[in-house]
């Protein structure tokens, strides 16, 4: 696949608040609700049609007891009261409808982002903060409701309604046209003066919400850190800065929102003088019956309102394009691996590795360059590696995290067969042979068994129990309330940083993946937890058809391996057994000289530390 390119997002990312066609580009999703869209807009016409009617009529009633001082009929009352009747109905309806479906659009729109989001991970997420994507999928589609709620039935409701009370107008004198089409006019022009303004301050407030919600959840889910290194006071005045940010944005927005709406007011009652001086000319001339004139301003009024709410929609819709647009980068997210048009089946029994001049990189220099490495079906294979020298890049190609820029990860059967490269295989194939257990394997709101089942859903008590031994996890479960019934909390915080590794490892496991790829799993064991789970892998049923690749530190852990494949400059430069390569004196050897330099320098540190001697490092 190509480098990543990142989303757009809050503040960092260039995004243009001019991008004119994000809130027409969501108008699809309406696509499966056609018939509440078209209730709510008949909903909203009968709203605001029978407003105005009700003020034409009684003003035009109010006219006639003046003038012909004739009091209104028994029947015109009961019309002015079913109008009020059913203008309360009306304004219910079409807030119940619009709502509803406002609401059920946006429930759509977030699982597209999610959608979008897990299609393209990590590759689309990498380097953006967790608080971010959260302000898309929660706070930029929630800003979204008025757009569906509001904007739209009220747009067509308010063209119709003007275009009616247009006409009666001009049947009543073409001169009163004069005062409120020109009104009208305007009014629907002022979103288009302002519509640069309002997307630049609605995309500001955007940005300043989206890095405010990633400084958050950054700072709670960091509290221990932040504490220990006594940087509590800096991260609150930074969320003080970013709160201070968004206040002065949402301020902005909120004072030009205060006066457009004081124009648009000011056009409105200057349209309606207008047509009050025209009626009045005109019934002074005898041109229009006198009783006519309180029920032409009414018309106006009525006529105009309607319209001067739309266009505070289509400005406050305007302010919503940066919203609208990081939503529509996040639903059309292409994928970072893309599912083949015709998957190939995976094959069956063991299976071994492949890789074979694969070239990777994460859009500057290359992190692999042209790296083949064999594993052979149930073989257990060490990738060793300076830090940094892309090991865990390795692994996230054999999860198809992402896809090699040249070369083929393949898996080779070992029954005869032709190899098959992961992409061509489907994601649920992909996903029941291979499992990557990685450094940091996350623990989800839940039971303990209920994160163990996450990649199996379907597995059995036996089965579970089984990896649960396994895994070494039996004693844990024991020490739990309620077993394996006990909720782990958010991310597994009432598990220790070993347990949750062993936690992560059984999951693996349960899945019965063919291939094991072990990213640093073991790292948080101490050696004899370590040593006692290479054991228990070992002896597992299923290990000698299983094909493992480890990716480890340890010496102890490396030593365990069939073989060894050392990592460097892009490309593996040495294979073989432990004892080979030790005999050898070469990467590995070199490799691990350095990692004991390191070690030694870093208990001398911590030695300096303790005793407070700040004397530099020899
Ligand atoms: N998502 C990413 N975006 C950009 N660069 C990345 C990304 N992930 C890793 N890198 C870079 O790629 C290189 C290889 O990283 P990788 O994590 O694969 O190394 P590693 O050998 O597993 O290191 P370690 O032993 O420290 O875990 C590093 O220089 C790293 O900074």
């Amino acid at each position: 696949m190509t480098p990543p390119e990142p989303m757009p997002s809050g503040g960092r990312t260039p995004l243009s608040p001019h991008d004119t066609g994000a809130l027409r580009s969501l108008l699809p999703v309406l696509g499966a609700h056609r018939v509440t869209v078209l209730r709510t807009c008949l909903a909203a016409l009968v709203d605001q049609a029978a407003l105005v009617v009700l003020v034409t009529l009684a003003a035009h009633t109010v006219g006639t007891a003046v003038i012909a001082h004739r009091a209104p009929s028994p029947g015109t009352v009961a019309v002015l009261i079913g109008l009020v009747l059913l203008r309360a109905l009306a304004t219910w309806r079409e807030m119940d409808l619009s709502h509803d479906l406002a609401y059920r659009v946006l429930a759509e729109l977030r699982v597209r982002v999610f959608d979008g989001l897990a299609r393209s991970a990590p590759a689309r997420i990498a380097g953006r903060r967790s608080g971010d994507l959260a302000a898309t999928a929660l706070g930029d589609v929630e800003a979204l409701e008025f757009f569906y709620a509001h904007a739209i039935a009220q747009l067509l409701a308010s063209g119709l309604v003007f275009a009616a009370a247009a006409t009666v107008l001009g049947f009543l004198g073409p001169w009163l046209l004069l005062a409120v089409v020109p009104a009208a006019l305007l009014l629907l022009w002022s979103p288009l003066l302002e519509a640069r303004g309002r997307a630049e301050r609605g995309a500001r407030t955007r940005a300043a919400l989206a890095e405010l919600s990633a400084e958050s959840v950054e700072s709670v889910d960091g509290l221990r850190e932040l504490l220990m290194a006594g940087a509590l006071d800096r991260t609150r005045s930074r969320l003080r800065s970013g709160g201070r940010r968004l206040a002065r944005a949402q301020r902005a927005e909120q004072s030009w929102e205060t006066g457009a709406g004081a124009a648009r007011d000011l056009l409105v009652v200057a349209a309606v003088i207008g047509a009050v001086a025209a009626a009045a000319h005109a019934a002074g001339g005898g041109r229009l019956d006198g009783a006519w004139t309180p029920a032409a301003m009414a018309l106006a009024l009525g006529a105009l309102a309607p319209v001067a709410e739309s266009a505070a929609a289509l400005g406050r819709a305007g302010s919503l394009r940066a919203a609208a647009a990081r939503v529509r980068a996040a639903v059309n997210a292409p994928a970072g691996a893309p599912s083949p048009a015709t998957p190939l089946p995976a094959p069956a029994g063991p299976l071994g590795l492949r890789l074979s001049g694969v070239r990777f990189g994460y859009g500057g220099a290359p992190v692999l360059d042209g790296l083949d490495l064999t594993v052979r079906p149930g073989e257990t294979v060490a990738l060793v590696g300076a830090s940094g020298a892309g090991k865990t890049s390795c692994a996230h190609l054999l999860a198809r995290y992402w896809d090699p820029q040249d070369g083929t990860v393949e898996l080779v059967p070992q029954a005869a067969g032709d190899p098959v490269d992961l992409r061509d295989l489907s994601e649920d194939d992909l996903r029941a042979a291979v499992c990557v257990v990685g450094q940091e394997a996350p623990l989800f709101h839940g039971t303990l068994a209920e994160n163990l089942r996450l990649g199996a859903p379907g597995a059995t008590d036996r089965e579970l129990a089984a990896v649960v031994r396994v895994c070494g996890l039996t004693p844990v479960a024991d020490a739990l309330p309620q077993g394996l019934d006990t909720p782990v909390g958010e991310r597994g915080a009432t598990l220790s940083g070993g347990q949750r590794a062993r936690v992560a490892l059984a999951r693996g496991l349960l899945g019965r993946p063919r291939i094991l790829v072990l990213d640093e799993t073991t790292a948080h064991l101490d050696h004899r937890g370590d040593a006692q789970l290479a054991r228990a892998l070992t002896a597992d049923s299923r290990a000698r058809t299983r094909t493992t690749l480890i990716i480890a530190h340890r010496p102890a852990t490396v030593r365990r391996a069939d073989r060894i494949a050392v990592l460097d400059g892009g490309r593996i430069v040495e294979e073989g057994t432990w004892d080979e390569l030790i005999r050898a004196g070469g990467a590995l050897t070199r490799l691990l000289s350095r990692q004991g330099e390191a070690r030694e320098e870093e208990t001398r540190q911590e030695a300096r530390a303790a005793t407070g001697d700040s004397a530099p490092p020899r």
